[in-house]
């Protein structure tokens, strides 16, 4: 769809199909329409940033707690969202072996414990050996900083699904 399509949606129906750039918050797609008439797929995404800058820190760990663990039991019980789905297995969280998966939980455990909310990462964008790494680097840093490093992620994930939803202004121009 191209961005005059967006504009011209509904707002029942933007939500619908915006709903989940940001994983099960469709409170930030809903706060963004009030922005419309979007100028372009960067417009849309420089709102939602926006939005998510504006809110306290407690805010952003709200948004951080909404995502699903890599490789966690929604994996494997079939219940993530469609787009978390499509993006696990994308990094190749759906052909774990055995140990990797309790390694994994493990550190995910850890990661939680230590601060309060799941390790996030765009797991399109790393290979699971990229994101085992990270996830053991990241133990170490303090939570401010793991806070603004994880809606960093939040915001690349967000992107690459608006990426899949709405032409960018290049392809438009084709
Ligand atoms: N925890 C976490 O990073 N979850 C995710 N990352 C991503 O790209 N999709 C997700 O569901």
């Amino acid at each position: 769809m191209d961005i005059n399509a967006v504009n011209a949606l509904s707002y029942e129906d933007f939500l619908e199909i915006f709903g989940n750039v940001v994983e099960k918050c469709p409170i930030i797609p809903a706060a963004v329409w009030i922005h419309r008439p979007f100028t372009s797929l960067a417009d849309i995404e420089a709102h939602i940033s926006d939005f998510i800058n504006s809110l306290p820190e407690s805010g952003k760990e709200g948004i951080l707690r909404c995502h699903p663990d890599l490789a966690g039991r929604e994996l494997q019980s079939g219940a993530l969202t469609r787009d978390s789905q499509d993006e696990q297995r994308a990094a190749g969280f759906t052909d774990l072996q055995p140990a990797e998966v309790s390694r994994l939980r493990s550190l995910n455990s850890e990661y939680k414990e230590r601060f309060g909310f799941p390790f996030v990462i765009c797991a399109r964008l790393n290979t699971k050996r990229d994101i085992m790494r990270e996830l053991l680097q990241c133990l170490g840093n303090d939570r401010a900083a793991e806070r603004a490093r994880a809606i960093g992620e939040v915001k690349k994930i967000c992107s690459l699904r608006l990426r899949n939803l709405v032409l960018s202004d290049s392809t438009n121009k084709l």
